[in-house]
């Protein structure tokens, strides 16, 4: 049967629809979402559409997750190309005997979200927060302290307006589904937490909305996080298990990277920062000195694409023209070896 897709802006009206769901026995998976639509984001809602159905989709820049100076008003927005996307994958998946389809979008304003008060960067600010802590102060929360605040808040919010028996959520985002895993089981939250794998582009770079502002030199240096992971998780599975063991390549792979950039001349190099390469226990993202095997680790990391010093004529340097600094995260899931 086809089915249109119906675009919410307030809650009253999705609670209605979803109720009418309930009752005819449909189940809904929940894909939360920042727009800028990308396979990572199809890919999730693919999975979400096999297991339930009807998918819903949110689309919302969450200002709480933004701490004050980051890149909340450089987000890439992009609401028709996402429609089209959706569209497409819908009839895809029509096409499927047996598969569910995305069937809502919600897509509110920030007084629809936020009713009480205008919605705070500020750490110490007012409102009602969800906190998640320690976890939520660790790696990414440390460079972004607001960070979990603001995505385990609006999650809740999210969950509690869409009331999924699934939601989904893509391991680019490692510690967001950490975060999220221990927000649903200590609220004794009634859904699902399902993690899809991580979509990547040819050479191995994480597939993210953010990369709209690489450009082609940043871009081709961008990949030196993947590869850094991926060198640490090869000592892994050649039997090691000390921190120090599993993660000097990683880090010699990201130094040396850093060292060749900075000895370019300004025209030619993309300069990058490392934040961290961390290797974690998976259910509390504390740091490890040696991995269990039979539990595994996460091993994750994060880097700063410096803007662009001389940008070169007819240059693609990507959207924003090569000013923006971009954050990559990447992560590898050290599984457990029985
Ligand atoms: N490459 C990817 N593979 C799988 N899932 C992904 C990927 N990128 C994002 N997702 C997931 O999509 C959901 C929505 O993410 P979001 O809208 O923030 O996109 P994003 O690409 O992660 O943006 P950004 O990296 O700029 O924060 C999250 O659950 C996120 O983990
Ligand atoms: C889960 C989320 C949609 C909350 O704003 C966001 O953090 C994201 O897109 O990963
Ligand atoms: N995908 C995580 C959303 C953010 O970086 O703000």
């Amino acid at each position: 049967m086809r089915r249109a897709i119906h675009t919410f802006r307030e809650v009253q009206p999705l609670r209605t629809f979803r109720k009418e769901l309930q009752a005819s026995q449909r189940t809904v998976g929940f894909v939360p979402t920042m727009g800028a639509l990308h396979e990572g984001h199809i890919s999730l809602m693919r999975q979400a559409a096999a297991e339930n159905t009807d998918v819903f989709v949110s689309i919302y820049v969450n200002p709480t997750q933004f701490g004050v100076n980051e890149d909340l008003d450089s987000y890439p927005k992009t609401w028709q190309e996402d429609m089209d996307k959706i569209q497409a994958l819908n009839k895809e998946l029509r096409a499927r005997d047996g598969s569910g389809s995305i069937t809502a979008i919600f897509a509110p304003i920030t007084k629809v979200m936020y009713p009480t008060l205008p919605p705070t960067s500020e750490i110490t600010g007012p409102g009602s927060f969800v906190t998640i802590t320690p976890l939520g102060s660790l790696l990414e929360g440390a460079s972004r302290p607001v960070f979990f605040r603001g995505v385990a808040t609006v999650c809740m919010k999210l969950f509690n307006i869409v009331m999924p028996e699934r939601v989904y959520f893509g391991q680019k985002d490692v510690q967001q589904t950490v975060v999220i895993k221990r927000m649903v089981k200590d609220f004794h939250l009634d859904t699902e937490v399902k993690i899809g794998p991580t979509e990547r582009e040819a050479d191995g770079l994480a597939m993210s909305s953010r990369n709209v502002y690489l450009g082609a030199r940043r871009r081709e240096v961008g990949v030196v996080l993947s590869r850094a992971l991926k060198a640490a998780e090869k000592k892994y599975l050649q039997g090691k298990r000390l921190r120090a063991d599993i993660l000097w390549p990683a880090n010699e792979v990201s130094t040396s990277k850093m060292m060749e950039q900075d000895d370019l001349p300004p025209s030619k190099r993309a300069r990058v920062e490392v934040d961290y390469i961390s290797m974690a226990d998976p259910d509390t993202m504390e740091e490890i000195e040696v991995v269990d095997a039979s539990k595994g680790a996460i091993l994750s990391g994060a880097i700063k694409m410096l803007p662009l010093e001389e940008p070169q004529e007819g240059e693609d340097c990507g959207l924003g023209g090569g000013a923006v600094p971009v954050r990559l995260i990447d992560n590898i899931i050290l599984q457990p070896i029985n």
